[in-house]
Order: structure tokens, then sequence, then C-alpha cells
């Protein structure tokens, strides 16, 4: 306005100039402006506040407070069966808890008790390669520790790497490679809000090493000591299983078993304080699948195996409720 009124007594050239001159000066004056960085909110997505409304809801739906969470496995999702006093809350029910698309996938909570212990289990999970962020995949991981819960068991179905590996065995965690956040992706990219945890988080002792030998000690008192192993695993983000060529480079950088979930919720499992105890069942042989006993007889040797894993969370459990 004020440059509209001074120009009004020049020229149609002495007009132009000014506002070009005017033009270059704005632009000048952007350039020297700090960038504007707009951050990718992993971290943000879902806010303390928004985690609590979700935990809230479900606390008061089952009136339990759990101590113990378990993610099911797609193969293991069985476990939820021996739940007693099983309250059902579909994940679309709870305000922005995220929903798997894939057909076949449960999609609930399972509150309860097993062995005298109250549980939270998510019979389904959040996968990346569904396309959800890694921060929707993880913010259940959130809820179960604003509802309470102090200790967290995490079951994959997974791929062979190990050349050792058959089809039916069971390993359990004791370290991973985090290929996704080595490619610069983790549900802990973004501010953090310290009530969850700290900007970054020591890895050491994430699986944590007290449950990692009961379990071996109960695996083994139950009798299943040929079939459970100790190893390394990693996650992948595509729904295509490995190459060949991919098989070997996993084998190289000393991974035991591969597969699509498991290593984002144990960091964010960890980083906020949570005690880790996970373990994967083999469902694809990398290596001479011939010999697989699962091709022999795949139904009921899979369902064999599923039973060993139930019994194995029901008495690590029952160890931890009554410290023994
Ligand atoms: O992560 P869970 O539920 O065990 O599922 C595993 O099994 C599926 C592949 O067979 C993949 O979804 C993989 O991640
Ligand atoms: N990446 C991967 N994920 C799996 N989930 C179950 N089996 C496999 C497998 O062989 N590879």
């Amino acid at each position: 306005m004020k440059c509209q009124q001074c120009c009004a007594s020049k020229s149609p050239l002495a007009r132009r100039l000014q506002l070009k001159k005017q033009k270059e000066a704005e632009e000048a004056e952007a350039k020297a402006r700090p960038k504007q960085i707009v951050v990718t909110p992993q971290s943000l997505l879902y806010n303390y506040d928004d985690v609590s409304a979700m935990a809230e809801y479900i606390l008061r739906t089952c009136r339990i407070r759990p101590k113990f969470g378990v993610v099911c496995s797609t193969v293991l999702s069985s476990m939820v069966n021996m739940i007693e006093n099983p309250v059902d809350i579909p994940f679309r029910d709870i305000p922005q808890f995220p929903v798997s698309p894939v057909d076949g996938h449960d999609n609930k909570l399972v509150v309860g008790t097993l062995m005298g212990a109250t549980v939270i289990a998510m019979q389904g999970r959040i996968h990346a390669y569904e396309g959800f962020e890694l921060a929707s995949c993880t913010v259940p991981v959130h809820v179960m520790k604003l509802c309470g819960v102090k200790y967290v068991f995490f079951t994959s179905a997974a791929g062979a790497v190990n050349p050792g590996y058959a089809v039916g065995d069971i390993m359990l965690i004791k370290d991973h490679i985090n290929l996704f956040g080595m490619m610069g992706s983790s549900p802990l990219i973004g501010r953090h809000d310290s009530r969850f945890g700290g900007p970054c988080v020591s890895m050491v002792n994430a699986y944590d090493n007290y449950l990692l030998e009961r379990g071996m000690e109960i695996g083994k008192s139950l009798g299943y000591q040929e079939c459970l192993r100790t190893g390394v695993f990693a996650c992948l983000g595509s729904p295509s299983y490995e190459t060949e060529a991919e098989q070997k480079i996993l084998s190289l950088l000393g991974v035991d078993a591969v597969g699509m979930s498991l290593v984002h919720e144990v960091i964010v499992a960890h980083h906020c304080g949570l005690r880790v105890f996970s373990f994967v069942l083999i469902t694809v042989s990398g290596f001479g699948e011939d010999e697989d006993p699962a091709v022999v007889n795949p139904e009921s040797f899979l369902r064999q195996q599923q039973y060993a894993c139930n019994e194995l969370i029901a008495r690590l459990i029952y160890d931890i409720q009554n410290d023994l």
C-alpha cells in the first residue's frame, strides 16, 4: 500500500524498477533465513497423551492391570487360548490404535490371567511391510507400558539362516542386527518424550540375560533341548522372503534367523524400561528343505511346536510371577 502511494508519483519505468528492487530484496532476505526443516516425526506420531488415552481405554474395559505383555506371532496366536477369564478388545475399538488390513490377522488384545499372573496379549501385530510407519508398529509396546506391564515377551515366525537350524526349531533371541536402524529408520527418530526414555538408548542387555537363561533352563526341563537354540535375529522390511544371495549376506553378517517384525518392538520396549524375552519359531528352512520334518507332516508338526512355544511362555511367566 505504502509502496503504491510512493510509486504513484513515479514514471511507469521507475515503478517497475522499484518493484524489481523490492522483489530482489525479499528474495535475498528469504535466502538468508535459516531453512525450515520438517522433521520426520516417527517418535511424535503418537504423543504421550494419545498413548495414555489408549491405555486408559484398555484398563477401563478389562479392569485388570497386566504385569506381562505378550506379542503373538501370526503362527502363535493360539497362545491366547491359555488365558483365563479373557477380555477381548479389538484394535479398532481402541482410539487411534493401528489395525492391520491383512486378511487372517486377528487384530485384538486379550487381557486376563495366565498361571496366576495378569497378562495382556496381542493377537496379531502390526507389520512395516503392511505399509505402516515403525512408530505405528511399536505403539502397542508403549500402550502396554502405560497399562502397567513390566515384562514383555515377543514372538515371531522366522526363516532359518544358520544352516544348522531346521523348521520347528525355537530360537531364543540373544541379540539382533537392526538393519532398519542401519538404514536410518527407527521408531525412536524424532523428538523424544522423557516419560518414555532418553534421546539415545544402550542396547546392552536388551534381550534380558536373566530371562534368556531362565527360558533356556525351562525349555530344557520341558524336554525341548533338541529344538532349542539361542541366536541372532534380523528383521527385513519386505514381505518377500530372502533370495539365496541375501541369505548368504545375512549369514556373513552373523544372522541366525530372519523375519519381518520384532526388532523395532524390542528397541522401544528396552528404551522404555521393559524387560524383554523373545523367541522365534523357525517356519522356513534356508537350506536342505527336503529334510524338514515339517515337509513330511506339516500340520501336526507345526501344532506340536506351537504347543512347545505356548508351554515355554506359560512356564516362564509362572516362574517370574512366583520368584522361582
Ligand atoms: O511377525 P509374525 O507375526 O511372526 O509374522 C511372520 O510371518 C509372516 C511371514 O510368514 C511375516 O508376517 C512374518 O513377520
Ligand atoms: N524374512 C523372512 N520372514 C519370515 N517369516 C517367516 N519366515 C520368514 C522368512 O523365511 N523370511
